[in-house]
């Protein structure tokens, strides 16, 4: 899987997707990214009202719909940061057949309890992602400064547990038919 900026144009993503489907692999598209700034580019209003992530989700569904496989997910999926949860129910609606990355989760400061929104009803349609939330787990919120001094062995175990937390609180969410998509 490679993820490919679109904001290039069609000459810059067709490739990658061309090369994707011969090769039976998947993309992901950059949509709405995670960081703060990303609205200064991918929320600007365009000449025909609409927002440019959003405009941009409906060229990307029009692929997505045109190559829907297993599950009615398509291999061209898209990047939609776990910052953004209330961009995110729109543009799940917009395209039911792109699976979302997600990153943002953690450090960025995404919150699992608002990743609802960017899976399907089946609590499918969404891979998510923290990276330093996990990795960094023993030291990234530390006061102290005595993580310095942790052995290997503490390391391993808070990334592990880490790790387990994370899954757990995200597929509360994600299988959790009450919790609030919105
Ligand atoms: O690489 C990406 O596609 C990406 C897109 C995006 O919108 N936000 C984003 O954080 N990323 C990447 O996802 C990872 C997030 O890392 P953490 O913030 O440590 O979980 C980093 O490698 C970022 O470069």
């Amino acid at each position: 899987m490679v993820t490919v900026n679109p904001f290039l144009g069609s000459d810059g993503y067709n490739p990658f997707i061309e090369v994707a489907q011969k090769n039976n692999k998947g993309l992901f598209l950059l949509l709405k990214t995670s960081n703060p700034s990303s609205f200064e580019i991918q929320d600007l209003k365009l000449q025909n009202g609409e927002i440019l992530y959003m405009q941009m989700a409906q060229d990307i569904n029009a692929l997505a719909a045109a190559t829907k496989g297993e599950n009615n997910y398509s291999f061209i999926g898209t990047v939609v940061g776990a910052t953004y949860p209330s961009d995110a129910k729109k543009i799940r609606e917009l395209l039911p057949h792109s699976i979302f990355l997600v990153p943002g989760l953690g450090v960025q400061g995404g919150r699992a309890e608002d990743l609802a929104v960017f899976f399907d009803e089946k609590g499918l349609g969404a891979v998510i992602s923290s990276s330093r939330g996990i990795t960094y787990s023993y030291c990234f919120n530390k006061k102290d400064e005595n993580w310095r001094n942790i052995s290997k062995e503490q390391m391993s175990k808070s990334i592990a547990d880490a790790t387990i937390t994370a899954k757990k609180q995200i597929n509360e969410v994600r299988f959790n038919t009450n919790s609030l998509k919105c």
